[in-house]
Order: structure tokens, then sequence, then C-alpha cells
């Protein structure tokens, strides 16, 4: 591991590694005809999933991108200027999930000849909605319905999503009467417009870890691997006595995928901040002069806490970590947790290259539907 002492950003979007893995795992540019990087998903002209933020004036989506995106701390999204046109940010450089998040401004005007619903809705992925629950939103929802008729008549296959935004000046119960008011006012109009579409509501705030989740949960649904990846963490947790595992992108702290084990909020921010905690140490003391990567193939951190807890971090490959919570007594076996984190990462890369191998046999680790058939060891009874 190493930091270049020069960089300001140690692990930031500018200086991640990333070209290395995508070759490794067929996750992306192998060559002119595969640059797919998530298989199967609605993808751009350009081949990577887009995600579209879109919201009235102020609500919040510059804040959003750049928090979860670039890193800037929540106090700085004050002086933020509003966005005059579409900006268009490429995650792909910088990380293993690869997609374009489109910015839009507030006041964008639907009935414009300008604007090109086909272009703009054609190869979107998913259409977050930004609504801010400080102010009225009876605006954002009318907004919102214009929005998703004109969306979906270009492109039924958009995910619709809906974050109702800067919920950290709400009590509880606020937050609450809130969604449910906003979740029956936007249901209705959908019905009224005579729409098939389901909105995913989220409860979202730049202050703490839940905008990181809800876009984890946005992002995940434009995995095609999603639904092998989670069964892979199931067999993982069942048979190493683990309580919860998160599958992490290091430099955004999106979790790709999770087990079935409810995500409590806690849980998450603990993870997340083991991840900083790793990448930090790591730059200051891990630092080796020819190398540019705080994360490598021997980075792992144990911690425990001291509610009888621990936390293990294990590395997966250049942009990914497995971050899991475990009784303590249960890590007396880590022999065991690391045999099976042997065989999970080997099924892990064998799940990006199937499609590169889908004319070859299945491998031992994955049957073939892609999952792994338990090689695993569980626990000595
Ligand atoms: N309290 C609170 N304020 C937020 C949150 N997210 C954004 N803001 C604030 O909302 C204001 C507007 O944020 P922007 O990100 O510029 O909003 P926008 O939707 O991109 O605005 P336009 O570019 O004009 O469409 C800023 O002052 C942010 O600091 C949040 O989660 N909580």
């Amino acid at each position: 591991m190493s930091y270049n002492q020069e960089d300001e950003e140690p692990f930031g979007y500018s200086q991640m590694p990333v070209g290395s893995f995508s070759k490794q795992l067929g996750y992306g540019y192998e060559d002119d005809n595969d640059q797919d990087p998530f298989p199967g998903a609605p993808m751009s002209s350009d081949n990577k999933p887009r995600i579209l933020l879109m919201g009235l004036k102020r609500s919040g989506k510059s804040s959003i991108q750049k928090v979860v995106f670039t890193k800037m701390s929540p106090n700085e999204t004050l002086f933020l200027d509003s966005t005059p046109k579409i900006v268009k940010e490429d995650i792909s450089n910088n990380s293993f999930i690869q997609f374009q998040i489109w910015d839009f401004p507030g006041q964008i005007d639907f009935f414009d000849h300008t604007f090109d619903s086909d272009t703009i809705f054609g190869g979107c992925g998913a259409l977050i909605f930004v609504i801010d629950a400080q102010d009225d939103y009876t605006d954002a929802l009318i907004r919102l319905r214009q929005t998703t008729t004109r969306a979906y008549k270009v492109n039924p296959h958009i995910k619709f999503e809906v974050f109702i935004h800067k919920v950290d000046g709400l009590s509880d119960d606020d937050k609450m009467d809130k969604q449910r008011d906003i979740h029956q006012r936007a249901n209705d109009d959908l019905q009224e417009a005579g729409l098939d579409i389901t909105f995913s509501f989220y409860l979202t705030s730049i202050y703490d870890h839940s905008i990181f989740e809800a876009f984890s949960k946005v992002v995940q649904k434009l995995i095609p691997q999603l639904p092998t990846l989670e069964h892979l963490l199931n067999i993982l947790i069942q048979n190493s006595c683990i309580e919860k595992a998160f599958l992490f992108d290091v430099v955004s702290k999106i979790y790709i995928a999770t087990d079935c084990m409810p995500v409590d909020m806690q849980s998450y921010e603990l993870c997340c901040d083991m991840i900083d905690v790793v990448i930090d140490i790591s730059c200051i003391y891990g630092a080796l002069e020819d190398e540019a990567t705080a994360f490598d193939n021997k980075s792992s951190s144990t911690i425990k806490l001291n509610n009888g807890t621990v936390l293990y971090l294990r590395e997966v490959n250049k942009c990914l970590a497995l971050v899991c919570i475990l009784r303590e007594e249960n890590f007396d076996k880590q022999g065991l947790i690391d045999y099976n984190f042997h065989c999970f990462r080997t099924a892990i890369q064998e799940v990006f290259e199937l499609k590169e191998n889908t004319k070859q046999k299945p491998s031992k680790y994955l049957n073939d539907t892609g999952l792994s058939n338990g090689y695993m060891q569980g626990p000595a009874t």
C-alpha cells in the first residue's frame, strides 16, 4: 500500500486506479465490443447505465451528487450555485460502479424545443426525483407527475425513485407523516394519469448516511448480478456465523449487495466508518514509495467493539471490500471464516467472468445458474 504525499486526495476519485480491475474481472473495457459494465442493465448511448437527478430548484440534487461521489462535506453544499444546465458526471473512471449521473437544473422546461425527451429518457436506467421535505411540496408533486408521464412514454423500463430529502430538520413523527402523505398523493396522481409505475420512496439527508443507503439501493437495481451476489453473501454468512455482511464499493461507500438479513442504519454506518478508518490508517502507515493505492490485496482489518461485536474487513478486489459484523465468540473460528471468504472471493470473480465464459463449462465454484454450490465450510458441530 502506498500514498503519494503530493496527492491531496489519496483515495479520491481522481487517483483511484480501476482499469486493471475491470480487465481482470471482465467488468469493463476488455475490447471495443465489450463495454458493458452492468450486462443486461439499460444502457445509454455510451453504454453506461444512466441515472437522472431531477426535482425542483434548490431541492438538493447537486448536493446529493457532490456528497456521495466527490466527497464534498455536507456543509460546503451551502455554497453551491444553482445548476444552469444539465451536468453529466461520469462515475466509470473512478470506481467499480460504472454509470453516468445527469444532474438537471430545477427550472427545466419540458416544453422547450431543446428538451430532447427521447435522448434523455431513452438510455436511462433510473430516475431519482428529489423532493425537499422542509418545503411545501405541492409543486414538487405536480412536477413529479409531469416528469414521470413524460419519461414513461419514452422508456417504460425506467426505475422511478423518489428521495424525500432534507429530512434532517424533521422529527421522527414528521418524517413518517410526510412520507405517508407524499406516498399517497404521488400514487393517486399515478392512478389518475393511468400509469403502471411503482415508485420507491426513501427518506434522505446529506447530513447522515441515509443518502448513501438510498443511493446503494438505487444502484443495486441496475446490477443484473445482484441476486447472485446476495445469494453468495447468504451462503457466506450462514456458513461462517456472521450476522451481517456488506459488499462495498470502497470509493463511494455504496454497498452493491448485502445478505438477506435486514439492514439497520447503525450497522451500515459502522461499516462505512470502518472503511474510512482503514483507508486513513493505510495512507498514514502503509505508505510505500512506488505504489499509489491505499487499498490493495493486503488490506484487511479487525475492529473489536466493547459490546462483544467484531467488525471484519477483507479486500475482494481493487474496488470492493467485504465488511462483516459478527459476535466476538464466533470470531474464534477465524480460519473457517477466512477459508469461506476465499471461496466467496473466487465465486465473485467468476460471477463477473461468467459473461465472458458462457460457452465454457461452469467451474467448481459455480453451478449452471452461476451460484456457489456449497464449497464453503460450515462450523464444526
Ligand atoms: N438541511 C439540508 N439541506 C440540504 C440537504 N441537501 C441539500 N441541502 C441544501 O439545499 C440547498 C440547495 O442545494 P442544491 O444541491 O444546490 O440544490 P439543487 O437541487 O441542485 O438546485 P438547482 O441547481 O437550483 O436545481 C443548499 O443550500 C444545500 O446545502 C439536506 O439533506 N439537508
